[in-house]
């Protein structure tokens, strides 16, 4: 035996009650004993409680409305039942309405309309709909019988939420379904008392019924139909990853609805339970769907986790005071006095010290639980043991609910990182013993990040998003956007990871889109739809936004934009950049930024400041945090003027070769910064930080290559035609150096705590003799590595492996984020 429950919408509209009639068919079809239950039309419920209001408050435009209600009927009997057959239904139909109306006519004369009342009106709804749908059966020749609940579910007389009494329903339901072999349509939410008024079953009316119909027989499973696919992880309309639960057990969903999920309400599948009933969730629109089994215990579990759910606004009560500390009773009359005043309390927190109690309250109640607790602890408030009562609102609780969380360790350390690291502050924390829920309380406005980010790291098989707001979109901030492009489906497949960019932004235009920017067609949305640069708005509305896991990547050289990255930073975003100019202004600022970005539980990342994509910064900070002591730095840290001495020479010009290390994207926005030694001035200076020297930028000392003409040239143009004029100063240089078989190189070093930059000439006897390209060379002097140091050597400038520097630290962000 199985019995089968139609909610609502299942059996809403004439399409939806044909699915529903040829799901019965194909289940009779199989020779298999149903019964059936079946909801109120879709919306029917409601509408019958305004048009009883209605009626009791004497507006007269309930007949219109019911007139809708029965028009909602005839429409389906109109479509589903044969012409010949029609005129019976109708007549059925139109009685059951004479009747209502003749109800509603006297509400409207006494104006007034008790639960009692309103129990009997609502009843029509169910009754109506089942029996329209056993009419469509028995006209398509099945053995449908209708079954008005209110002959075998008795209640007391608890109108609104009738209490139901076992062992009379039981008996009842077994002696009717004795009589007869028919298909039982059995109305679903409604009852009677012994003397035969009507009740109402309360919340989850119908499918307590099927409930109570499938214990009462015994069935082996309970299928309730609803216009969803199942029980899902996380509510789909705030978690897009959010997917179906296959299996799920009793007590899992009744914490999982307890929360908002709201697909079933497990306590009134209590019954079915108790006999360890299998119960299935399923989809009338997609019939393919397999289902949610609900279960006594789940089957193979993937993840520690089953579900996460919400509730979207919560007022949370502080009761504190030293005098409460080790006095008996002081919670017993608290929650006894809320229960007095008929106000729920969803959650409860006290610390061990005793010396408060916190709970969570509808906010609807906040004004009169305060009442109520001042004037239940008013002498303790004038003696000064308890301070007072206070209440804050906007407020959410979002639970994590699984049976795995009693094997597992770590959980609520993943929980509450995932919510650290996404600088969403807890305000209150509660679990069960039972270790089945772990609930915390957090501002109403990170709801929906909060339920993002412990989505994505409970349910890691399903792809998490990072989302991204570059900030500079030319030469490193296209390649970066290129390579995302490249290897969006590998880390789709491989790392189950979106680089979702959330915004993009040039001096000129910029967007923000939640939903996505694609790599694809970024330069043209950018165009088409963005709006005028204003870098405050860009920040604003990202940390607006709230969405989880957010990276800012600075991709320009900029100077004002830094005074942004200790907003975002405080904001929980991670900021990554290969801009040198936040880590080589006063020494106090780049201190701050890291003290900052440590204390939010972020990432301020910048690998790329010295040596594009060589892993130096990396390294240097591996090292310092084993324990390693710098000694000495050496290195050749310009990609731009390592092109220069490796390819001038020869017939070749001065400034033709500067050119082409433009052209190759090695120098700097603004090449004089290269030619300058400003830029390696800039990367000394951040080498010298990391290792614990805490210089300021005048302090590094940086000698000239540059002539003076060349170097005072006021713009770019200028400069190159001050290149141009100076050939011969750098090709004497040049060729003294050759002549005594040496290379011009532009050494950094870092000794005694003292940084110098000079133009030397070496040998081939030395390290640094044999670069090529744009290859930058690092060699640090250690304790570890005192005999010889250690060395990093490659291409130092160039937009890809400055970009896939950049790419490395927003991959690393990724990890960090779990
Ligand atoms: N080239 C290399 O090898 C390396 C470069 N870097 C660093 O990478 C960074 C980027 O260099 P690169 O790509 O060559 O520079 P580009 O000049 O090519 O690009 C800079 C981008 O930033 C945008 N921009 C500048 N200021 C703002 C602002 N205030 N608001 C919004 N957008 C702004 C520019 O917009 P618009 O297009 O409108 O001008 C442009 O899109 C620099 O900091 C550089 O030092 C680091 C390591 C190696
Ligand atoms: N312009 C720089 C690029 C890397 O920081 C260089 O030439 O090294
Ligand atoms: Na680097």
């Amino acid at each position: 035996m199985k019995v089968l429950k139609f909610g609502g919408t299942s059996v809403g509209s004439v399409d939806s009650i044909k699915t529903v009639i040829s799901i019965l068919e194909e289940n009779l079809s199989k020779g298999e004993r149903i019964a059936v239950v079946f909801s109120a039309m879709g919306g029917v419920t409601n509408r019958l409680i305004e048009i009883g209001k209605m009626a009791a408050a004497g507006n007269t435009e309930y007949v219109e409305f019911l007139k809708g209600v029965e028009e909602r009927h005839f429409a389906v009997v109109r479509g589903l039942i044969p012409v010949k057959n029609q005129s019976s239904t109708f007549a059925a139909v139109r009685g059951l309405f004479n009747e209502l109306e003749d109800i509603l006519r006297g509400v409207s004369w006494i104006r007034e309309l008790s639960e009692r009342t309103l129990d009997f009106i609502m009843s029509f709804g169910e009754r109506l709909s089942t029996l329209v749908i056993t009419e469509i059966l028995k006209s398509k020749g099945v053995a449908a019988e209708f079954c008005d609940a209110r002959q075998v579910i008795r209640t007391n007389a608890a109108y609104g939420m009738g209490d139901v009494n076992f062992e009379i329903t039981n008996h009842l339901i077994l002696e009717h379904f004795a009589k007869s072999t028919a298909l039982q349509c059995i109305t679903g939410f409604i009852a009677s008392t012994a003397e035969g008024v009507t009740t109402t079953l309360g919340r989850g009316g119908s499918d307590y019924t099927a409930s109570i119909v499938g214990a009462a027989l015994e069935a082996d499973s309970i299928e309730i139909w609803t216009d969803v696919d199942g029980m899902m992880t996380a509510d789909p309309r705030k978690v897009a990853n959010a997917f179906t639960i296959p299996s799920i057990s009793y007590a899992e969903a009744m914490e999982l609805s307890h929360f908002g999920a709201k697909v079933i309400y497990p306590p009134s599948l209590q019954p079915a339970f108790a006999k360890n009933i299998t119960l299935k969730v399923l989809n009338t629109f997609n019939t393919g769907f397999e289902g949610t089994y609900v279960q006594k215990s789940a089957n193979g579990k993937e993840y520690v986790i089953t579900g996460i759910s919400s509730i979207d606004e919560i007022a949370l009560v502080n009761i504190q005071g030293s005098g409460m500390i080790g006095v008996a009773g002081i919670s017993g009359r608290l929650f006894t006095a809320l229960s007095n005043n008929a106000i729920s309390v969803i959650l409860i927190s006290q610390a061990s010290s005793e010396h408060s109690i916190c709970f969570s309250i509808d906010p609807k109640n906040a004004q009169k639980a305060i009442d109520v607790l001042e004037k239940e602890f008013a002498t303790e408030i004038g003696l000064g043991h308890i301070d007072g009562i206070s209440v804050e609102k906007n407020l959410s609780i979002v639970a994590i609910v699984g049976e795995g969380m009693k094997k597992n360790t770590g959980i609520s350390g993943k929980l509450f990182s995932a919510l650290g690291k996404n600088g969403i502050n807890v305000v209150a924390t509660a679990q069960g013993s039972s270790e089945l829920n772990i609930s915390v309380v957090i501002s109403k406005s990170d709801l929906s990040k909060a339920l993002n980010a412990i989505h994505g790291v409970f349910f890691q098989s399903e792809t998490r998003s990072l989302n991204l707001f570059i900030v500079g979109v030319g030469l490193i901030g296209s390649t970066l956007i290129e390579q995302i492009r490249n290897q969006t489906k590998f880390l789709r497949d491989e790392k189950l990871l979106n680089l979702n960019i959330a915004g993009l932004s040039n001096t000129k235009k910029m967007l923000l889109d939640p939903d996505g920017i694609k790599p694809e067609n970024w330069r043209d949305r950018v165009m088409d739809e963005g709006v005028k640069t204003s870098l405050p708005a860009f920040v604003q509305r990202m940390i607006e936004l709230n969405l989880p896991n957010s990276v800012f990547v600075d991709c320009t050289s900029d100077k004002d934009i830094v005074q942004y990255y200790h907003m975002l930073l405080d904001a929980s975003i991670s900021v990554v950049t290969p801009n040198k100019v936040a880590n080589s202004g006063s020494y106090s600022e780049y201190i701050a930024l890291q003290r900052t970005a440590l204390q939010r539980g972020v990432k301020f990342l910048y690998e790329t400041n010295v040596g594009a994509g060589l892993p130096i910064i990396n390294t240097i900070q591996g090292l310092m945090a084993s324990g390693d002591k710098f000694l000495k730095i050496e290195a050749i840290l310009s990609g731009t003027l390592s092109y220069i001495f490796n390819n001038f020479g020869g017939d070749n010009r001065f400034v033709d070769i500067v050119k082409e290390a433009k052209a190759k994207g090695f120098t700097e926005p603004d090449p004089r910064d290269d030619l300058s030694g400003a830029d390696v001035g800039r990367k000394i200076l951040i080498l010298s930080r990391e290792v614990g020297v805490p210089l300021e930028p005048e302090e590094v000392k940086i000698s000239q290559i540059l002539p003076g003409n060349c170097l005072n040239a006021p713009t770019v143009d200028a400069f190159f035609g001050e290149l141009e004029i100076s050939n011969a100063y750098f090709a004497d240089m040049q060729a003294a150096a050759e002549a005594r078989g040496e290379k011009l190189r532009y050494i950094a070093a870092l000794e005694n705590g003292k940084a110098t930059i000079e133009l030397k000439t070496v040998d081939a006897s030395h390290p640094f003799y044999t670069l090529s390209g744009s290859d930058n060379i690092v060699s640090f002097t250690t304790e570890r590595y005192k005999d010889r140091p250690l060395v990093i050597k490659g291409p130092g400038a160039g937009a890809e492996v400055t970009a896939s520097g950049v790419f490395a630290d927003i991959m690393s962000i990724s990890s960090y984020l779990g």
